[in-house]
């Protein structure tokens, strides 16, 4: 195994608590967010007589359950069971709430490195899969499940097995209308659902770095959609600049010290890595999957691929049951696809970045007729500040809903959800069957292709809609 020199093996070496043997080790947890829908953790903590062993590294948000919807969005969320007890639990265990309407709410993965939460060189952990976002920060990062939840919360600690690492290098500039979604794509288009299984990945390479936080978060958000727990994104003064001045980022002497010791975190020059992978990303077309798995990826001029033509039993099995699925014939064009749905949001795509490149294609354009077309914000601030900039009267005059902050059409266990048949261009990161309600027909795409097949009516390379009128 080697780790040597990485920023893998320093995050992973400054948070090591006890060598466990076997390759497990006990790392002590420097942030830990607490969603909805974490189960009874609080429950289990309260009938075992134990407290929450540091409050002050612990915060909490209600997002899976929200409603978006901005007439039943009153902030008590009346009626909702996961918020009541987000609330109930929070205050008798004396950690910090980031409660509905108030900034710093939101999806955790957008408020935690928003509020500076997240600082290069932590760790995080959280009890949900996308935890592996916060990497972008140069932070370790992982998502836990429900057992792990309780052992963090009365322990501040949490047991890993030491994964093996893997170097992603993206070479060339990412071509226009082209973003971090496209490229994290493409990627998992190339290398399968199951290439990052066991590894902590760490992107690299020049689009990389020209990349900035909203897409580096993109980016590690989707780690997990091809098998790797961690993301990592080298820190770098993109990442520093993004960080300062936010409310639990440091100040003054106490900034400039963790300045120069976040410098440090960056790889060595002859760092040694488990796998290199290396795309070159300079001729990326717009990406759109078409199938109910993260690998069924086509450019958005790609058409529909033939199960016949595939040698494997299995494989061909499992693009037919995608064909029927969604209502696809094999090769069928992508690109003229009709389309009923257009969600532009979670924790992948919601961020003020993301909904300037959507508003950017939307500006002076209408929702064509056939779609129901949403923004929803990934946080709080986010709404706000898109308010500000006057991106939420770009979106509503086109006809799209400007919705309150939460997961909302990500996963519908909100109330946000897809009728059965009906075809979606979503900016999240899952497409499995039924995921945005029972028979919805998921199409995963950038905020820029989204924002274009709303107003096209189908799904569209944004390069092809036509000129705005003067
Ligand atoms: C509900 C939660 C446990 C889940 C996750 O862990 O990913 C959700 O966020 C998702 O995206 O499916
Ligand atoms: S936005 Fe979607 S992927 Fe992200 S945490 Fe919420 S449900 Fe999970």
């Amino acid at each position: 195994m080697s780790t040597e020199g990485t920023l893998f093996e320093k995050l992973w070496q400054r948070h090591v608590v006890a060598e466990l043997g076997d390759g497990f080790a006990l790392l002590h947890v420097d942030r830990h967010v607490v969603p909805d829908f974490n189960g009874n953790a609080f429950t289990h903590l309260r009938r075992r007589g134990l407290k929450v062993r540091n409050p002050e590294l612990t915060f909490a948000s209600a997002d899976h359950s929200v409603s978006t919807e901005p007439q039943l969005a009153d902030p008590t969320q009346q009626g909702n069971p996961h918020v009541a007890q987000l609330r109930a639990d929070t205050r008798e265990f004396g950690v910090r709430l980031f409660d509905i309407g108030q900034p710093g709410h939101g999806i955790v993965h957008v408020i935690a490195p928003e509020m500076g939460l997240v600082l290069p060189g932590l760790t995080v952990a959280i009890g949900d899969s996308h935890t592996c976002t916060h990497g972008a920060m140069g932070a370790l990062a992982w998502g836990v499940g429900q057992g792990e939840l309780l052992h963090i919360l009365a322990t501040q600690t949490c047991m890993q097995r030491k994964p093996r690492t893997m170097r992603v290098n993206l070479q060339g500039r990412l071509p226009d209308h082209t973003s971090a979604k496209d490229l994290v794509l493409h990627l998992i288009g190339q290398l399968g659902v199951s290439a990052g299984n066991g590894f902590a990945v760490e992107y690299a390479g020049e689009a990389v770095c020209a990349l900035p936080m909203e897409g580096r978060f993109t980016l590690c958000n989707m780690s997990v959609e091809w098998g790797a727990r961690y993301g990592l994104v080298a820190p770098d003064d993109t990442t520093f600049e993004w960080l300062a001045g936010r409310p639990y980022a440091p100040s003054g002497a106490a900034w400039d010290a963790a300045l120069a010791d976040w410098r440090q975190l960056a790889g060595d020059a002859d760092a040694r890595f488990d796998r290199e992978v290396t795309l070159d990303v300079s001729r990326l077309v717009p990406q759109v999957t078409w199938g109910n798995s993260l690998d069924m990826v086509l450019p958005v001029d790609g058409r529909i691929p033939d199960p016949a033509q595939e040698p494997d039993p299995a494989r061909r099995a499992s693009l037919q049951a995608s064909l029927d699925y969604m209502g696809l014939r094999p090769g069928q064009a992508l690109q003229g696809l009709p389309v009923q749905r257009v969600f532009i949001g979670s924790c992948t795509n919601s961020r003020l970045e993301d909904l300037r490149t959507a508003a950017a294609v939307v500006r002076g354009r209408r929702v064509a007729p056939a779609v129901t077309a949403w923004v929803v914000p990934g946080s709080e601030n986010v709404r706000r500040q898109a308010e500000a900039e006057g991106l939420d009267r770009v979106f509503t005059d086109a006809g799209f809903q400007w919705r309150r902050p939460g997961c909302s059409m990500c996963l519908s266990a909100n109330g946000d959800t897809i009728g059965p048949g009906e075809r979606a261009v979503s900016t999240a990161n899952r497409n499995f069957a039924g995921r945005q309600g029972p028979g919805s027909r998921t199409h995963l795409a950038s905020p820029a292709l989204a924002a274009a097949s709303a107003c096209a009516g189908h799904i569209t390379h944004p390069a092809r809609l036509p000129e705005v009128a003067a």
